[in-house]
């Protein structure tokens, strides 16, 4: 089970995550209660070990503004959350990060559909820790993909059931206010999210 733990803004919280064993880390640059600047994200990122995906998060940004964010932050993936375009992906393929397309469960549910190379599918209101039906994708979706939207450590295992992905992302789940990570329910949300089946 794939794991990560998006909106972090605190060396600290970066920390809990790798230790705790997450696969991936977010970095959010854009409108949001957890938005940090590219030169932050860098100094987070700068602390990250190799074997962990660090990831800028945008939605609504163009190319040109996401290019020149992922290159200040220096991370390895940028995520495009919302309704980029095809276009999009094409253009900052040349970056050779890797790329993760985020979006509701409207939204083409074949990971590599827009030329990604990890999807999630997530909540209408990306950053809401609002659940939704997370079985309605079941089965519908191919490839790579997470589950995010309304996960936290108590429900992470029956979401997993109910979606059967090869991962998760969490971020609210593990906040006591929004944009307020908590250590402790990022060891509990990667302890739990590892116990639950995998994607079979
Ligand atoms: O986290 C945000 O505030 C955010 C804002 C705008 C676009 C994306 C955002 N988050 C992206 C994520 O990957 C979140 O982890 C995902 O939406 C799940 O959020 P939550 O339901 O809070 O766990």
């Amino acid at each position: 089970m794939y794991v990560k733990i998006c909106g972090l803004r605190e060396p600290g919280h970066v920390t809990a995550a790798v230790e705790a064993g997450a696969d991936a880390v977010g970095f959010v640059l854009t409108r949001s209660p957890r938005r940090i600047t590219p030169a932050l994200a860098r100094e987070l990122a700068a602390a990250v070990p190799p074997h962990v995906l660090t990831v800028a998060v945008f939605a609504g940004e163009t190319p040109d503004e996401m290019r020149a964010a992922a290159l200040e932050a220096g991370v390895r993936a940028v995520q495009l959350h919302g309704d980029h375009p095809r276009e999009d992906f094409a253009a900052l393929r040349d970056l050779g990060l890797t790329l993760v397309r985020a979006g509701s469960a409207s939204a083409d549910p074949r990971c590599g559909a827009f030329g990604e190379d990890l999807l999630i599918v997530d909540a209408p209101r990306p950053g809401s820790g609002e659940p939704w039906d997370w079985a309605a994708v079941r089965g519908r979706t191919t490839g790579q993909w997470m589950l995010a939207g309304g996960l936290d450590p108590a429900n992470v295992a029956e979401a997993v059931d109910a979606a059967r992905p090869w991962g998760v992302d969490v971020s609210s789940g593990v906040e006591t206010a929004p944009g307020v990570k908590d250590a402790g329910l990022i060891r509990e949300f990667v302890a739990a999210a590892r116990a639950a089946a995998p994607a079979r």
